[in-house]
């Protein structure tokens, strides 16, 4: 599997390439046109042993580096003469980076690095590709000058010999060990014991240590964390590319499937005319749309950032940092919990390998851990919006992406229920506000209790758990709606498409509204004549949208080989395909099993003697 893998992913690394010179030789972002190719994800149903080299290690040595570091490492990554990983997490640290133990020793008698992971914990565990396929790595170490900590620094690393690809000296190298998904991967434990790199093999286009060993600080510390930051944007894409895969399949097995009759003496419908499928799938559908537009809007973002703080501009970071946390929660949790409802909307045959529904869920959900555990980061985004709530009380303006707290903060009351597009935006918006005010009143009752932010944070976690979740949806409705409403280019559309894209706002609208009415309950009076009228327009844009499922999700133009499912093939031979699959499994390569002779009869024939005998 593994080499199946690298043989995939270095065909995936060529096709990235050509792409590269193609669109914008030596630049950057290249990611969403390669993303619009799912082929490169979905190619490698065991996961690409060369995306972190791709995704991570190119990258941090481009934005991390000195111009001449990049030319030294990076041109030779980009060009990929050279294969590696980021190596942060580590077998005992992953979410508290300033608990990392792998340290780096300044000897300046050598201008050298003494790098070492000097415990069984400090090990590094679970960078991809660091088992078998990379030849270097972005180590990244706790940084000591005469025994002094100074913070996190990257270091490149080779791990092993370019021509042998034999471990060098000082190196412990391999595979961590199956996992539930992804095992193409060769996630990797390293460990480091003495081994020494010259000093210009610390990164420091933000933070130098100088021949002399004196420090030169990074004037942001935050920039080190920007490499994660581009992953969480990836994430956003990559698992709504996910969700809209599950999504296609199960909505095409739900026109083929026919299954109990809606009236009696009817024939079988197609199980898709039932209504509770429909809300198990046509939600799921409008989810991966809502997700895959939020997740370009952020792309963008992060590319404008990025120039910024190539010429220094921070300024962006912290805005950045959020919405890259928050979609990268929300998008994860909710493709998961969406692809899994969709596995169950088809059936025992969801559950076969052959439908692929497995395989997408295992793909899609390590995203909830790797790049920042989910509900760490929704703490992270609970703490940034109490930094918020002080500047909104402080008479401040906020950042664009919460702007909206600041307007909502100046209603003394919810304006008189409508139940219209924006009532139900406001409604969700009104809600984060009021939660954010309510864990703001606890966060610092605790601080100004003289307890310390860190431990504010901790005890008010659940309050702010809450508030970035409804900031996600906010910042989600709030930038889907604005793309249906008040698009530049709504104009270029037909009445026919813009009403598909409405009846998929009135859905995700009225979907959020239900799935956090206890939220909004709390803060709005609604009438049960108003939420009862929600439940009927539900159901009736689910009738609307109905017809609309199956283009809809052809629309995510996914051909058979990348959707790699019986129950999604474009020709609906579902059953054809599902009985194809199941000759090719080996236990059917002969009519008699071996265990029959070796041990199932045997068992029989003994349990046929102990009956007889009993019966003596
Ligand atoms: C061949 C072709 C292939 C092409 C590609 C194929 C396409 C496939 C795409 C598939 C998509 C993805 C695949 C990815 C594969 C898996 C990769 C996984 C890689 C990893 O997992 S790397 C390791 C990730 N680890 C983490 O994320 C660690 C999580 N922990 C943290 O981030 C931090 O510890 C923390 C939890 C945020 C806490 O930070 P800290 O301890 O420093 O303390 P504070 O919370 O006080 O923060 C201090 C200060 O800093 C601000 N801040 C924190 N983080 C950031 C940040 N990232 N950016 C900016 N600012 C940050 C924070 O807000 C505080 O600010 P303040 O002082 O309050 O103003
Ligand atoms: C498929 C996959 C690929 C990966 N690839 C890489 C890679 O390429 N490079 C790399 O460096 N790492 C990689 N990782 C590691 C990943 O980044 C870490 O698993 C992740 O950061 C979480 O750290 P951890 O596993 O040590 O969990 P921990 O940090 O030990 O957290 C465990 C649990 O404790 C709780 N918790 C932790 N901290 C807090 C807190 N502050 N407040 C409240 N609760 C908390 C949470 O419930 C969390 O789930 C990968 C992981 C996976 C699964």
């Amino acid at each position: 599997m593994a080499s199946m893998s690298v043989k995939h992913a270095i065909a995936a690394a060529k096709k990235l390439r050509s792409l590269q010179e193609r669109f914008n030789p030596g630049g950057s972002d290249i990611y969403p046109a390669l993303m619009g190719d799912e082929a490169i994800t979905a190619l490698i149903p065991s996961g690409n042993p060369l995306s972190v080299h791709i995704l991570m290690f190119t990258r941090a040595l481009r934005e991390q580096g000195t111009d001449e570091q990049y030319e030294k490492f990076g041109r030779r990554a980009d060009n990929n003469e050279i294969i590696g990983t980021f190596a942060q997490t580590e077998l005992g640290h992953g979410t508290y980076l300033r608990g990392l133990e792998a340290r780096a020793d300044y000897d300046r008698g050598t201008e050298e690095f003494v790098l070492n992971t000097p415990k069984l914990s400090s090990y590094k565990w679970w960078p991809g590709g660091l088992g078998q396929t990379c030849n270097y790595c972005i180590f990244v170490a706790q940084l000591y000058i005469d025994n002094e900590a100074k913070g996190m620094a990257m270091f490149v690393v080779q791990i092993r010999d370019e021509e042998t690809h034999m471990p060098l000296p000082g190196v412990h190298v391999g595979e961590i060990g199956k996992k539930m998904g992804l095992n193409g991967v060769n996630n990797g434990f390293l460990g480091l014991k003495d081994y020494r790199v010259p000093r210009l093999n610390m990164l420091m286009r933000h933070q130098q240590v100088l021949p002399d060993g004196r420090f030169v600080k990074s004037p942001v510390s935050q920039v080190s964390y920007f490499p994660m930051v581009f992953v969480r944007c990836m994430v956003a894409r990559q698992n709504s590319n996910y969700l809209a895969q599950a999504a296609t399949i199960a909505t095409r097995y739900s026109v083929i499937r026919r299954q109990s009759p809606i009236e009696e003496g009817q024939p079988e419908p197609k199980i898709l005319e039932h209504l509770t499928q429909q809300m198990k799938v046509i939600p799921e559908i409008v989810t991966a749309v809502v997700y895959r537009l939020a997740a370009a809007n952020l792309q963008n973002m992060y590319n404008e950032t990025a120039e910024a703080v190539y010429r220094k501009d921070f300024s962006r970071l912290p805005e950045l940092h959020a919405l890259a946390c928050i979609l990268k929660v929300a998008t994860s949790y909710d493709s998961t919990y969406g692809i899994e409802r969709l596995r169950q909307a088809c059936g025992g045959h969801g559950y076969l390998t052959a439908g692929n529904l497995g395989n997408i869920f295992a793909m899609a959900a390590p995203a909830c851990t790797y790049e920042g555990e989910n509900s760490v980061l929704y703490l992270q985004v609970g703490k940034i919006l109490m930094k918020n709530w002080s500047q909104v009380l402080a008479g401040r303006e906020l950042m664009p992406s919460m702007a909206y707290i600041s307007e909502c903060s100046k209603m003394t009351s919810f304006p008189q229920w409508t139940g219209s597009w924006e009532c139900l935006l406001k409604a969700i918006q009104y809600a984060c506000v009021g939660s954010i005010r309510l864990a703001f009143q606890s966060y610092n009752a605790r601080v100004q209790s003289a307890q310390s932010q860190t431990a504010a944070v901790n005890y008010s976690g659940l309050e702010l758990t809450k508030a970035a979740e409804l900031h996600g949806r906010s910042y989600v409705a709030g930038n889907f709606y604005q793309q249906i409403v008040n698009s530049p280019n709504k104009h270029q559309r037909s009445p026919q498409f813009q009403k598909v894209l409405e009846n998929m706002l009135e859905l995700h609208l009225i979907q959020i509204f239900f799935r956090h009415l206890g939220d909004i309950l709390r803060f709005i009076r609604i009438t049960e004549d108003e939420i009862s009228a929600l439940q009927r327009r539900l159901e009736e844009v689910l009738k609307e949208l109905r017809p609309d499922a199956v283009a809809i999700t052809d629309a995510f133009d996914f051909n058979d080989k990348i959707l790699s499912s019986a129950l999604g093939c474009y020709d609906g031979n579902v059953y054809e395909r599902l009985f194809e699959a199941a000759l090719k499994h080996p236990l059917n390569r002969k009519s008699v099993p071996d265990f029959f002779e070796a041990h199932l009869k045997p068992f029989m024939k003994e349990n046929a003697d102990n009956a007889k005998k009993s019966k003596l």
